[in-house]
């Protein structure tokens, strides 16, 4: 099985096109979104010298010393936004902390930290600018998503206007895995740990070396290598909720490079999410799963993560092998909503959603 590559040109430019020009393209989309759960677009219209540059800004920002970073800490009282040192996440609870750094801008708030324009050029306005780029594709994928349903074409649009303010948790992040020194990794500890997204979709660049690895219905592992000039866009957990469990939220990860491979890797992901006051309905009618308004879902996922904490190594894996949604919730609370990681108090939690 192979990730499928759709062209998404005929909605590349304008907002006003036809459903009936869309017709292709969102026959394909959900056949991808319900038999793997990823995707790739091309001529979507973010190119790839964009990707290019925002990488290279990004590094720059990576190579600095720890101490301009931590500043710039994410903390849970500042809309998730900011530096996350490495192993400080666990996409998968069960193992040790992934080998990444991260930098998120979850809204464009005006009291979010920055790096100095003198100490990283540029990198405030590419991040805003590219944030808004991913925000614009996100809306005009979710549109053909609800096309392919054959639901309220608007259903998906209209609850992710939101995005970019600060009662919207949709989160633009630039994530920088560092070499790695074997004689130091833990045992059973990954570059990302396999976890499925929270939200509703994802959109995933690579540098060119790739290394992201899906797992596919039938529990394999298959590589999805970086195509250049295309977006990875994959299915997230409140969208598979959305749809009754007709798109997949598929888990995925990245592994530690084969040993003597001594090179860094970058990606970006931008994980749009509904507003937090948006009520999620089975889009379907059914009641599959019953309604839930997306503070009180990103809440009570954190709430399950919070319970996980209690639970030692060999039981965590346990409930892992058996594919208990508890286990899945908690990987996608921690790191995407990051509002707990290991070291925060209940108090930090609670009011960790803004
Ligand atoms: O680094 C990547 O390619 C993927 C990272 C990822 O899946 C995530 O941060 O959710
Ligand atoms: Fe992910």
């Amino acid at each position: 099985m192979k990730i499928p590559v759709l062209d998404f040109g005929v909605y590349r430019h304008g907002d006003n096109v036809p459903d009936e020009k869309l017709t292709e393209l969102s026959r394909g989309l959900r056949a991808a979104f319900t038999e793997i759960g990823f995707v790739y677009l091309r001529n979507t219209g973010i190119g790839q010298e964009e990707v290019d540059d925002i990488m290279e800004i990004s590094k720059k920002f990576f190579l600095l010393p720890e101490e301009v970073k931590i500043p710039l800490s994410r903390t849970s009282d500042t809309y998730n936004h900011g530096w996350v040192a490495l192993e400080t996440e666990r996409l998968n609870p069960s193992r040790p902390g992934d080998l990444k750094e991260a930098f998120n801008i979850t809204s464009l708030h005006p009291d979010a930290a920055w790096p100095a324009e003198d100490v990283v050029p540029g990198f405030r306005k590419t991040f805003e600018s590219f944030f808004m780029r991913c925000k614009d594709l996100s809306l005009r994928v979710l549109r053909v998503m609800a096309l392919s349903l054959e639901i309220d074409v608007d259903i998906f649009v209209n609850s992710h206007k939101s995005i970019g303010s600060s009662t919207n948790g949709s989160t633009l992040r630039v994530l920088y895995y560092p070499p790695v020194q074997r004689a130091m990794v833990k045992g059973g500890q990954l570059r990302c740990g396999e976890h499925s997204d929270y939200g509703s979709i994802s959109l995933v660049f690579q540098d060119s070396k790739g290394g992201l690895q899906v797992k596919s219905r039938s529990g394999e592992f298959i590589n999805a290598p970086a195509i250049p000039g295309t977006v990875l866009i994959n299915i997230a957990d409140l969208m598979q909720r959305w749809t009754s469990d007709v798109f997949i939220s598929a888990k995925h990860r990245v592994l530690l490079p084969p040993p003597g491979d001594s090179s860094t890797r970058q990606s970006l992901v931008f994980f749009a999410q509904p507003g937090d006051d948006v009520t999620i309905t089975c889009c379907d009618g059914s009641n599959k799963h019953p309604p839930v308004k997306t503070g009180d879902y990103l809440l009570e996922r954190f709430n399950e993560t919070y319970q996980m904490q209690g639970h030692d190594e060999e039981s965590n894996l346990a409930l892992e092998k058996a594919g208990t949604r508890a286990t899945v919730m908690s990987n996608k609370r921690q790191l995407h909503d990051g509002h707990k990681q290991e070291q925060n108090s209940d108090k930090k939690l609670k009011k960790g959603k803004d």
